[in-house]
Order: structure tokens, then C-alpha cells, then sequence
């Protein structure tokens, strides 16, 4: 019987049995950013530890970094945020560990670093203390987000106690309409099996759909399988997952790149490979998606309903209260036309140059609305210099937008960027949790960045195919 992806990758990775049942897993790559890493340096001081292999381990920093320039300055405004950025320069010096930060131009959020600067690889465990790691799983790794004592646990020895999951195969099938996006496929698949659909599941996503999109398409599709309840997301690797890694810096070189694709190809699912569990999304009929409530999963087509109260029972219809309670629409409305304050396009789930470049083809020759404001926040500095040499930055400034520094900026608002007050915000980060943006009343309406761009240009939420050229 063949095997799939993730046990073939489990399973090369194993180093023992432990006596709990679990298995110790070797990690091949292990990424740091300045929020989950400190305490972990902390514990290999206190123990007089080593990091066991500081050449498969990366860092940057992401969350807490201002996205102006200015506010770039050291040292940063927010004393907290400041030692969070000291903390993990001197780390990343003393213990030996590359550090990707601002001035050596690599800095970005780490799930779009890793893949650029090519230490993401098909059949590799990638673990990071941060719960979209998943993203990684694109190139066809296993890649699933840890908590800072498992990242104590990585530096000290490059491996993980872990049990295998269950694995779930999701077959995209059919061919995505002009203006539906990998954010929608993504929103599609969490609203149909819920936040907790994927818990003690990997997702393998496959099927024409996925084979049809980019790297940076699949990266948006994984990095959401969290908001399913997956850790672990993925896609087969393919031609299109070489293509990319190749001449990144810390790709294979030219004498070692056949014998790397030749493993890459041998870790792909068998064509007779089992699942313990199969679904089917068609995406023929696939309209771009926007959240209305407080999870990713209360989503909907842009021009359906929201549900009605009382279509739920017991714990579920708790939580659609809930989320109308917070958000003040009105019950069975619809999205489309609701006004938004703020847009914000980036994140690791839509800050990469495709949705930049196809979000200035919206705003080109438009303006954004009066009543709003737009940031644009690259993924990371290379994006942002590309982004410029393209002349995007020219684009969005003419349209009215503000160009930012790389970082995750507004999707977590760990920085300066905050929602204020009540504010409604068209966002193409993964997250539209209560607070979830700055303010603790804020709004966040998760969409696409052409819909964030066509929102911007509108003031509301609106349809981005009046807009495509
Ligand atoms: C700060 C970090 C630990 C957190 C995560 O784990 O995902 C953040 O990146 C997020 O998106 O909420
Ligand atoms: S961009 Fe958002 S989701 Fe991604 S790592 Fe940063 S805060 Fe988390």
C-alpha cells in the first residue's frame, strides 16, 4: 500500500520511540521569530545549553517591528517591543543563529522568509513557534507551530516528542472564476468544515485547483489550515515548487539540485496512498469569500446571507450570537455594501508580490475612498524592493494608499498599527478573532487583496470583478 506525503515525512524523520507512545522527531528547519524565542534562549542559559544545530536554524522579526521608517529607528519607541528586538539580536549572535533582520535587507514575517530565502524545502519537518507555520507545508514539508517550551525543546536538540496525525485529503476539483483567488479557496475550505474540522488532522490539499495555482497561492492555502484546526497543511511538491526554491540563496546548489529534486519527487503521495479521510470541494461555482463574524469560518459568498440565529442550536448557535453581538450587523443580511474605515493588504497569508502585483492592477487609475484608509505592508523587505523595482509602490501612492515597511503590521497589531475604536477594516490577513486588530472593539472583515483593494477604492465591501481589466 502506498503512502501518503505526511507519513512518508513523519517517518523518515523519526530518531526513537519513547517510552509515552510518541515518537522523537527530527526537525530539519527550525524558524525563531522575537515573541515565542526569548524564553526559550533563556532556558538553554539557565541550563548551560548549546544550540544543537545553529546552521538549521533561521530568525527574524516581524511581529513587534514599526512599519514606518522612522518609527524603525533605534531604539524603537515601545521599550517592550525594544527588548524584544535586542533579545533576539544578541540570541541569534551568541548562539550562532542566522538572523534575517533589517539591516542585512531580509527581514520579513517568517513564514514568507523562510521560502524566499529557500530554507523551506519539500520533505523537511519545519517547526516554528508561531501557529501559521503550516504555511511552509506548500513545498510539500510538514511544517506545524510549537510552543516556546518546544522551541527550548528544538534548540537543545533539534527534535520534537510528537504523535502522528490523521490525515485528510482535500481535493480541490473544477477551475477557479476570474476574481476568485487561493484566499477564497482557503476561506471556502474552513467555512465548510469548520474551525474545528481539522483538529488531530494533517491536510493534504490537492486536485486540479491546487496544481493550478502558484507558490504563493498554495503558501495562502496553507497557512489557513490552522484556522481549520489542522497544525499540519500542505501540498504535493511539484515542477512549479522546484522552480521556486531555485537559485534561493539557501536552496541546493547546481551540483546537489538533481539528487534534492530527486528526493523532493519521492516524497509526493503515492497514487495509491490512503487517506483516513477524503473530501471533495468543487470550485466551479466558487465566488470570492468574506467573513462576517469572529472566525474565519463565518464565511460567506460576497453576495450570500449571513445565517440566521435560529438555522443552530446549543453551543453552535451560542457563537453565531456571539459573533453578531460583536460585529452589530443585522441577522441574514448581507456583506456586500457594509462600509469599512481601514484596508489593510499583507500578512503571511496575502503579503507576497502576486497579491500585491494583482491588487495595484485593481487600484490602477482608481482612488481609494476619502472615508478610508489603505496600507499596503509588504511580506518582507526583498518583496518590498521588487514591489518597487516593478513600480508598484508609484501605484499604490497615486491611488492614494499608504507603502509600508515590511512586517505583520496591522494582522496582529503587535506594533504601532492599530484599529481605533469601533472600526471596521477589510483585511487580507488570516484572522477576524474579537480585538483581533489593535482596538478590543474593533472589526475585521477577512477577504482577498483584490477584494481589499476594490473595498478600499469603494469605501465598502464590494465586488472586485467590475474592477478587473
Ligand atoms: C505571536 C504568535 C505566537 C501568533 C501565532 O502563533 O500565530 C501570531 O503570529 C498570530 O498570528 O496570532
Ligand atoms: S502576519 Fe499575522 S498571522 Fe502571520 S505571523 Fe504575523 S501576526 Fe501571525
Amino acid at each position: 500500500m502506498g503512502k501518503n506525503l505526511y507519513q512518508k515525512v513523519f517517518e523518515s524523520h523519526i530518531v526513537a520511540k519513547l517510552p509515552s507512545g510518541q515518537y522523537q522527531l527530527f526537525i530539519g528547519t527550525h524558524l525563531c521569530h522575537e515573541v515565542t524565542s526569548p524564553q526559550a534562549f533563556a532556558m538553554l542559559r539557565e541550563e548551560g545549553l548549546r544550540v544543537k544545530y545553529p546552521e538549521r536554524t533561521f530568525a527574524t522579526v516581524d511581529h513587534i517591528i514599526p512599519t514606518t521608517a522612522d518609527a524603525r529607528k533605534r531604539p524603537l519607541a515601545d521599550p517592550i517591543s525594544e527588548e524584544m528586538l535586542s533579545h533576539i539580536e544578541k540570541n541569534t549572535k551568541d548562539f550562532g543563529v542566522r538572523f534575517f533582520g533589517p539591516e542585512t535587507g531580509e527581514q520579513g514575517v517568517i513564514h514568507i522568509v523562510g521560502p524566499e530565502e529557500g530554507v523551506t524545502q519539500p520533505g523537511m519537518t519545519v517547526a516554528c513557534g508561531d501557529s501559521h507555520t503550516a504555511t511552509h507545508g506548500a513545498f510539500g514539508a510538514v511544517a506545524f507551530g510549537i510552543g516556546t517550551s518546544q522551541v527550548a525543546d528544538v534548540l537543545a536538540t533539534q527534535t520534537l516528542a510528537m504523535s502522528p496525525l490523521k490525515t485528510r485529503r482535500i481535493n480541490f476539483t473544477g477551475k477557479l472564476k476570474p476574481g476568485v483567488t487561493a484566499k477564497d479557496v482557503a476561506l471556502a475550505y474552513i467555512a465548510k468544515l469548520g474551525v474545528n474540522g481539522g483538529v488531530g488532522y494533517a491536510y493534504e490539499f490537492a486536485g486540479p485547483v491546487i496544481e493550478a495555482m502558484d507558490m504563493e497561492g498554495r503558501m495562502t492555502v496553507c497557512n489557513m489550515a490552522i484556522e481549520g484546526g489542522a497544525r499540519v497543511g500542505y501540498c504535493n511538491p511539484d515542477e512549479k515548487t522546484f522552480a521556486f526554491l531555485r537559485g534561493k540563496p539557501y536552496a541546493p546548489k547546481a551540483d546537489k539540485w538533481d539528487e534534492a529534486v530527486a528526493y523532493w519527487k519521492s516524497v509526493a503521495t503515492d497514487a495509491d496512498a490512503v487517506f483516513d479521510d477524503e473530501v471533495e470541494i468543487n470550485c466551479d461555482e466558487l465566488e470570492p469569500m468574506v467573513t462576517w463574524g469572529i472566525t474565519p469560518a463565518q464565511a460567506i459568498p460576497l453576495n450570500g446571507n449571513m445565517p440566521r440565529i435560529d438555522e443552530f442550536q446549543g453551543s453552535e448557535q451560542k457563537v453565531i450570537r456571539e459573533a453578531y453581538e460583536y460585529m452589530g450587523w443585522e441577522e441574514g443580511g448581507k456583506m456586500i455594501g457594509t462600509p469599512i474605515d481601514i484596508a489593510f493588504i499583507g500578512s503571511c497569508t496575502n503579503g507576497r508580490l502576486p497579491d500585491l502585483i494583482a491588487a495595484a492592477e485593481i487600484l490602477k487609475g482608481n482612488k481609494v475612498s476619502p472615508k478610508v484608509k489603505l496600507w499596503v505592508v509588504p511580506g518582507s523587505m526583498k518583496i518590498k524592493k521588487e514591489a518597487e523595482s516593478l513600480g508598484l509602490d508609484k501605484i499604490f501612492k497615486e491611488a492614494g494608499a499608504e507603502w509600508r515597511e515590511a512586517g505583520c503590521s496591522l494582522c496582529l497589531a503587535m506594533n504601532p498599527d492599530k484599529l481605533q475604536g469601533r472600526q471596521i477594516s477589510a483585511s487580507s490577513s488570516n484572522r477576524n478573532f474579537k480585538g483581533r486588530q489593535g482596538s478590543p472593539t474593533g472589526r475585521t472583515i477577512l477577504m482577498s487583496p483584490i477584494m481589499v483593494a476594490a473595498a478600499a477604492i469603494e469605501g465598502k465591501v464590494t465586488d472586485v470583478r467590475k474592477y478587473i481589466k
